[in-house]
């Protein structure tokens, strides 16, 4: 008996769209051991038909037009790996509407309209997988979907931007320059179209949502994640860090106290015992606490063609093995807790301040008192002469803080006299 073919509408064909064909045709025997089902591209949406690609694929295969995949009612499922948010919203609406199951590796998308279109997808009893879209090759959304479903999750933290560890790893181990190694990482596949998501923390956000909302089973919306990037990170600021014993890295993380939640991403100091700080390069890595099973932590690629296309490929193999089964669209569970978010006051850490001061006597005792206005005490501080006459660098790391003291005390400190400026600061993560 022959294996029944299912036939599948690739929306793009650059990073990831080429890795999926690559995948599936040299994959092929293994697909329809495991699925039963024999996997065909059928058509592959693309801008430029002309375009020269970087592997043979009949040139009959490509279009330009969406409705050839949409309304071609012989396509089972759409692989979307286009991007894009609004136009694209429409396409896997129309084509669920058209009951074809999707999968697709944007973040963009389901970090603002997964909600709906996951509706939608149950309201038609269609499957809609997007694995892809966090943390690229390592399968950490069916983890949490799955793995932890009799657990209850109080802590997620992640490196979940391939480009920005990148680049944070070049500039700390050759200290290469901001530009040149986004260019690379640019070359590598890893960035997005525009990578100020990448560098700003936009994409890290769009990650920590969607495992926000999956991990703790509430709806989280974007504008939720407090969101800071990491393009003022300095090499000055690397070094200090390395003196200190710390790693900067772009960090997400997702917190829930008493079901109080706290979402945010942003470049953190952390000790170099800390699992994350051995995190580098394109890796991405997600530390999971459980209260049952305890810590556990996801490693792996974060972005690049075939580590991106393997998560997009091994959902249409889910696809696949449903519809063998006829239990497409059952099994997802959409979030049902209330979320409650932390206010600023409730949100702690260590903080790593760097401030360019008058070198006189009386300037750490004056901070000191301000930043104990603030309930903000003092852990470890390290004076060091500066370049520029009668000034010193004052490096300070505090003991726990509340964000809310933190931000109060950096705008005081501005208007301090002796204080010439804030050069940065960061939060700390020790990992205990
Ligand atoms: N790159 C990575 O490592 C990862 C990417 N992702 C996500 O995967 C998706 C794809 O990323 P990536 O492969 O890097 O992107 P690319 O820019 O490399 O490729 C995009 C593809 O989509 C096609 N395309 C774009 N817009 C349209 C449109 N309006 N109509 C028709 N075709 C269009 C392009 O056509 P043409 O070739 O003709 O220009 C191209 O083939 C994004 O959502 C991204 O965020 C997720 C995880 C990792
Ligand atoms: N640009 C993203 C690609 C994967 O999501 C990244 O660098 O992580």
């Amino acid at each position: 008996m022959t294996n029944q073919s299912v036939r599948v509408g690739l929306m793009g064909m650059g990073t990831v769209g080429t890795g999926v064909y690559r995948l599936v045709e040299s994959h092929q025997e293994d697909l329809s051991q495991q699925t039963g089902m024999n996997i065909e591209i059928a058509r592959i949406l693309v801008q430029d038909k002309e375009k020269k690609r970087t592997i043979d694929v009949e040139s009959d295969l490509f279009t330009d037009d969406p409705d050839s995949l949409l309304q071609d009612p012989e396509i089972d499922v759409i692989v979307e790996v286009m991007g894009g948010v609004e136009r694209t919203r429409e396409h896997i609406l129309a084509a669920l509407q058209q009951g074809k199951h999707v999968v697709t590796a944007n973040k963009d998308l389901m970090a603002v309209h997964g909600g709906e279109l996951l509706e939608e997808a149950a309201k038609n009893g269609c499957d809609l997988f997007y694995e892809a879209s966090v943390a690229g090759g390592i399968p950490i959304l069916r983890a949490l979907v799955e793995g932890f479903s009799s657990d209850r999750i109080t802590k997620m933290m992640g490196i979940v931007n391939g480009t920005s560890n990148y680049i944070l790893t070049k500039m700390s181990q050759e200290g290469g320059n901001y530009e040149d190694v986004l260019k690379e990482a640019q070359e590598l596949g890893y960035a997005e179209a525009d990578p100020t998501a990448d560098m700003g923390g936009l994409d890290a956000a769009r990650k920590m949502s969607i495992l926000s909302t999956l991990g703790f089973h509430v709806g989280m919306n974007l504008d939720e994640v407090d969101c800071n990037g990491m393009e003022n990170v300095t090499l000055e600021d690397i070094e200090y860090a390395e003196q200190l014993g710390y790693t900067i890295k772009l960090i997400g993380i997702a917190k829930q106290d008493d079901n109080l939640i706290e979402v945010s991403v942003e470049p953190t100091m952390l000790k170099h015992s800390h699992p994350l700080s051995s995190v580098h390069g394109v890796f991405n890595a997600v530390y999971v606490y459980g209260e049952a099973v305890g810590e556990t932590m996801f490693y792996g690629p974060g972005a690049g063609e075939l580590p991106t296309a393997n998560a997009v490929v091994s959902d249409l193999v889910t696809v696949v093995k449903n519809m063998k089964l006829g239990v497409n669209g059952r099994g997802m569970v959409a979030p049902y807790k209330e979320k409650k978010l932390k206010k600023d006051e409730e949100i702690f850490s260590k903080y790593f301040m760097r401030l360019l001061v008058d070198d006189q006597s009386g300037v750490l005792a004056q901070i000191t008192q301000k930043l104990a206005g603030y309930d903000v005490s003092i852990e470890q501080v390290i004076q060091r002469p500066h370049h520029l006459e009668h000034k010193a660098e004052l490096i300070i790391v505090t003991h726990q803080s509340s964000k809310k003291g933190i931000q109060e005390v950096l705008s005081e400190l501005e208007k301090l006299e002796h204080i010439e400026e804030i050069k940065s600061y960061y939060r700390v993560e020790n990992g205990d």
